[in-house]
């Protein structure tokens, strides 16, 4: 039922760009900051700027991680290293927290600015997956998830949430590592096997093969069908009310 095979108890659903529509937000803050850094980099060294990619870059390096694990993944792939450096790093602080700090600023400032919308075709799944009597988590990356959900007007249809500031506190590997998902199951009080994991980055389906779950949905939102199913998704739809019609 729900486009879901039939021995699937419990729905782990990953937020930006499955929930609601705020990967396009993330993914503008990265750029904008990068562009910004790689810039000032190039004027002191001499050399040629060359910018962050919003598309492969950002699916590659960045989409899914957690923020710091995103600033190290894509600057290691340019051959810069950056000194870790601490959380209240300010914004000018050439670390690998500080740049996160300048990103976060950046994405602060445009939800502020443009307010967070969920997608209506995965509410409608929820809200049909919970009628069906099975429990729902949020597993995401973002320290921002539980702001996005209360500003998307979702965070009463969730059970449970695995955030980043929740990963943080328990000590748990972010995304393309499973850790943070088997969580959400375990909090959900479901083995893996029978939980679905929704995720629309490269990253967290990655992370719903390792942790060997029921069936792993990947959300195509920008036209990464193929990289999706490579990296570990069972299914691609492009919208989550899609498995809805499939039934
Ligand atoms: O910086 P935050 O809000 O903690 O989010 C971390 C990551 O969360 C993921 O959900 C996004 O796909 C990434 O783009 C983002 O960098």
């Amino acid at each position: 039922m729900l486009g879901l095979p039939a021995h699937i108890r419990a729905c782990l659903f990953d937020l930006d760009g499955v929930l609601t529509q705020t990967a396009k937000v993330h993914a503008a803050a990265w750029k904008e900051m990068f562009d910004g850094y790689l810039r000032e980099r190039a004027t002191r060294e001499g050399t040629e700027f060359v910018p962050f990619d919003p598309v492969h870059d950002y699916d590659e390096y960045v989409d899914g991680r957690p923020r710091e694990d995103g600033v190290r993944t894509f600057l290691a792939a340019r051959e810069i290293r950056l000194p870790e450096g601490s959380p209240d790093d300010p914004p000018e602080a050439e670390t690998v927290n500080g740049l996160g700090t300048r990103k976060n600023d950046l994405v602060l400032r445009r939800i502020r600015e443009e307010g967070v919308e969920a997608y209506e075709g995965s509410v409608r799944f929820v809200h049909a997956v919970r009628a069906a009597g099975m429990r729902c988590a949020v597993v995401s990356s973002s320290a921002n998830c539980r702001d996005v959900l209360v500003a998307a007007g979702i965070e009463d249809l969730f059970d449970e949430r695995i955030d980043g500031v929740v990963a943080h506190e328990r000590r748990l590997r972010g995304k393309p590592a499973p850790d943070t998902f088997l969580e959400g199951a375990r909090a959900l009080a479901t083995e893996p096997a029978e939980a679905a994991v929704f995720e629309d980055a490269l990253a967290g389906v990655e992370a719903g093969r390792a942790g060997r779950f029921g069936v792993v949905v990947g959300v195509d939102r920008v036209g990464q069908a193929e990289q999706l199913r490579a990296h570990g998704a069972d299914v691609v739809v492009q919208d989550l009310a899609e498995l809805l019609e499939s039934r």
